[in-house]
């Protein structure tokens, strides 16, 4: 049986960390879960979208995944995203995350080749296959991934009894309801696209992962408890400030990844850049990125 409560409250998505070469920086990997951790968020998701898993190595992602929970084992949830292009450097990850005690595996969709439903259910399940003891929750991001999660699919996939949730990054927060209403009380479904956190929790919502939340931890954690209390007037004020602060993260020429890292930077947090081909800072972003934090720590000082 899940424990749910393991799932329900805000879990930031991790970035990458790398040292003045662009190598993998296990230093700071440890620095920024430190980081997190003192911030008193629920829960990591390590080696996601936000992570760049698409361009490191297995060899690196285990590093990154071996790092976090030399830090965080036994003191926060952490959900391990282990889809790799093929079933087999998948399967390698997902034991090795077990092997490491993390609370759940995630896996997008088999990307570039589109895959019917079948060949979908196939790759997760082979996946989850090579973590027996591990929960697995399906990460449905249909604008990047290219296929969507549907119920039927969903259906095939809760025969598997370690499938024990949905990340969701579409954007209808109705699927957030298709998805619960399906999987039933216990079912965890956690929302994703971070402009419409409290939206997802008042569809129903287990918690969020998020890739803006470890720039502005104090809003979502706050908003989150709002939400949880029926304040939900204060929530949306906090809901607004998030979103002007990311359309400002988003204003740079640079990816929003290398404007968050610029952020923390400042807050004396160095983890680097950007790996290639993702656009790293340009002229002025380092003027938005500058001017995102105030409007951070305006909003922390505001409601937190
Ligand atoms: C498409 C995408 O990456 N979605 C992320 C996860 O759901 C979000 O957390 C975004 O990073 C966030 O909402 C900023 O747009
Ligand atoms: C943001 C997010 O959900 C990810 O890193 O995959």
């Amino acid at each position: 049986m899940t424990d749910i409560k393991k799932y329900q409250g805000v879990i930031p998505a991790f970035y990458a960390c790398y040292d003045e070469k662009g190598e993998i920086s296990p230093e700071g990997v440890r620095m920024f879960t430190r980081h997190l951790i003192n911030k008193g968020v629920k829960g990591l998701y390590v080696g996601g979208s936000s992570g760049e898993c698409i361009y490191h190595s297995v060899a690196e992602r285990k590093l990154v995944l071996e790092n976090v929970m030399a830090e965080a084992k036994g003191c926060l949830t952490i959900i391990a995203h282990v889809a790799c292009n093929s079933t087999r450097d998948s399967r390698e990850l997902a034991a090795h995350a077990e092997s490491l005690g993390v609370d759940a595996i995630a896996s997008i969709p088999p990307i570039y080749f589109h895959l019917p439903p079948y060949g979908i259910a196939a790759y997760w399940n082979d996946i989850s296959a090579a973590a027996p003891n591990t929960d697995f929750i399906i990460y449905n991001i249909p604008q990047l991934a290219g296929v969507a999660l549907t119920i039927p699919l969903l259906r095939e996939m809760r025969k598997n009894p370690r499938v024990i949730g949905v990340k969701n990054s579409s954007m209808p927060t109705q699927d957030i309801q298709m998805w619960k209403d399906e999987g039933g009380e216990d079912f965890v479904v956690m929302n994703g696209p971070d402009e419409q956190f409290i939206s997802g929790l008042a569809m129903g919502a287990t918690g969020g992962i998020g890739g803006t939340y470890a720039v502005m931890p104090e809003l979502f954690l706050k908003a989150y408890e709002l939400m949880e209390a029926g304040e939900v007037a204060q929530a949306r004020a906090i809901q607004n400030d998030i979103c002007r602060i990311i359309y400002k993260l988003c204003e740079a020429h640079g990816n929003l990844y290398a404007v968050m890292k610029a952020v923390l930077r400042g807050k004396g947090l160095e983890l680097g850049g950007v790996r290639e081909p993702l656009p790293g800072l340009g002229e002025g972003d380092e003027d938005i990125a500058a001017q995102a934090s105030a409007m951070i720590d305006a909003a922390i000082a505001k409601y937190c």
